[in-house]
């Protein structure tokens, strides 16, 4: 497919004897919400961690932008995460020690920009997102739903290509579920980033444009959400 910004092909991984993924095709548009489904251990976060380049695939390739990212070095592929690609886990990714500004703030730190610079674009976010009372506190102090939205604007703050996100509501109740699913939506469309989600709840799936069953760590289909 032309245009596509992320691609695998025929992608296999094994744990010892588990074939986490036994031949795994996808492909991923620009701006586009990709909902990774599927049952227990059908391979969703392992074809998560491979397009993140964070696992290798045993064979296949992985194409990120035309170029291929599974043979390129441990050093190339942390640094083209922290350029363009951004992460949200289900609960607790944030440092602890930090406050949610400083959390905020740190990619951006990462990425050479200097602190004052950082923490007032951290400041915008936390608006953004409506957690601006929890600047001052850190993951601990906050409910999971804050905890979430900060961790959100952690991962567009430096306003990435890719956001992959692993059961990002996965330790919330519905309701702020659905709340970081709309921000985390909301603000990737307005920014054309593209989201990969992995979930186990078709109402948070319904969120993506299109769902990839895997079955067995293989693409069993594709559909287009309604
Ligand atoms: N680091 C690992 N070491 C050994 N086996 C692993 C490892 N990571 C994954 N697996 C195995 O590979 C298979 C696919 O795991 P994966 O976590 O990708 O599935 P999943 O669809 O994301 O599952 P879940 O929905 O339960 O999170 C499973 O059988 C799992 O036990």
């Amino acid at each position: 497919m032309t245009g596509s910004l992320l691609r695998t092909v025929d992608l296999r991984l094994a744990f010892g004897a588990t074939q986490a993924l036994a031949g795994v095709s996808v492909e991923i548009g620009p701006g586009e919400l990709v909902a990774l489904v599927g049952p227990s251990g059908s391979g969703k976060s392992t074809l998560l961690h491979c397009l993140a380049g964070i696992l290798r695939p045993d064979s296949g390739s992985v194409w990120y932008r035309g170029v291929r990212l599974d043979d390129q070095s441990d050093d190339r592929r942390s640094r083209l995460r922290r350029t363009d690609f951004g992460f949200v886990f289900q609960f607790g990714s944030l440092v602890s020690d930090l406050t949610a500004l400083e959390n905020i703030a740190f990619p951006l730190r990462l990425a050479g920009v200097r602190r004052r610079v950082a923490e007032a674009r951290a400041r915008e976010w936390l608006h953004r997102l409506g957690v601006a009372d929890v600047a001052g506190k850190q993951p601990g102090a906050m409910s999971g739903g804050q905890g979430q939205r900060v961790a959100v604007a952690r991962a567009l703050v430096t306003g990435p290509r890719v956001v992959f996100a692993d059961e990002p509501t996965g330790a919330l109740d519905s309701f702020n579920g659905e709340l970081v699913m709309d921000e985390l939506v909301g603000t990737a469309r307005e920014q054309g980033t593209a989201v990969v989600l992995v979930t186990h709840d078709p109402r948070i799936a319904a969120y993506a444009d299109r769902e990839v069953v895997l079955r067995d760590g293989a693409s069993a289909s594709t559909e287009v959400s309604a």
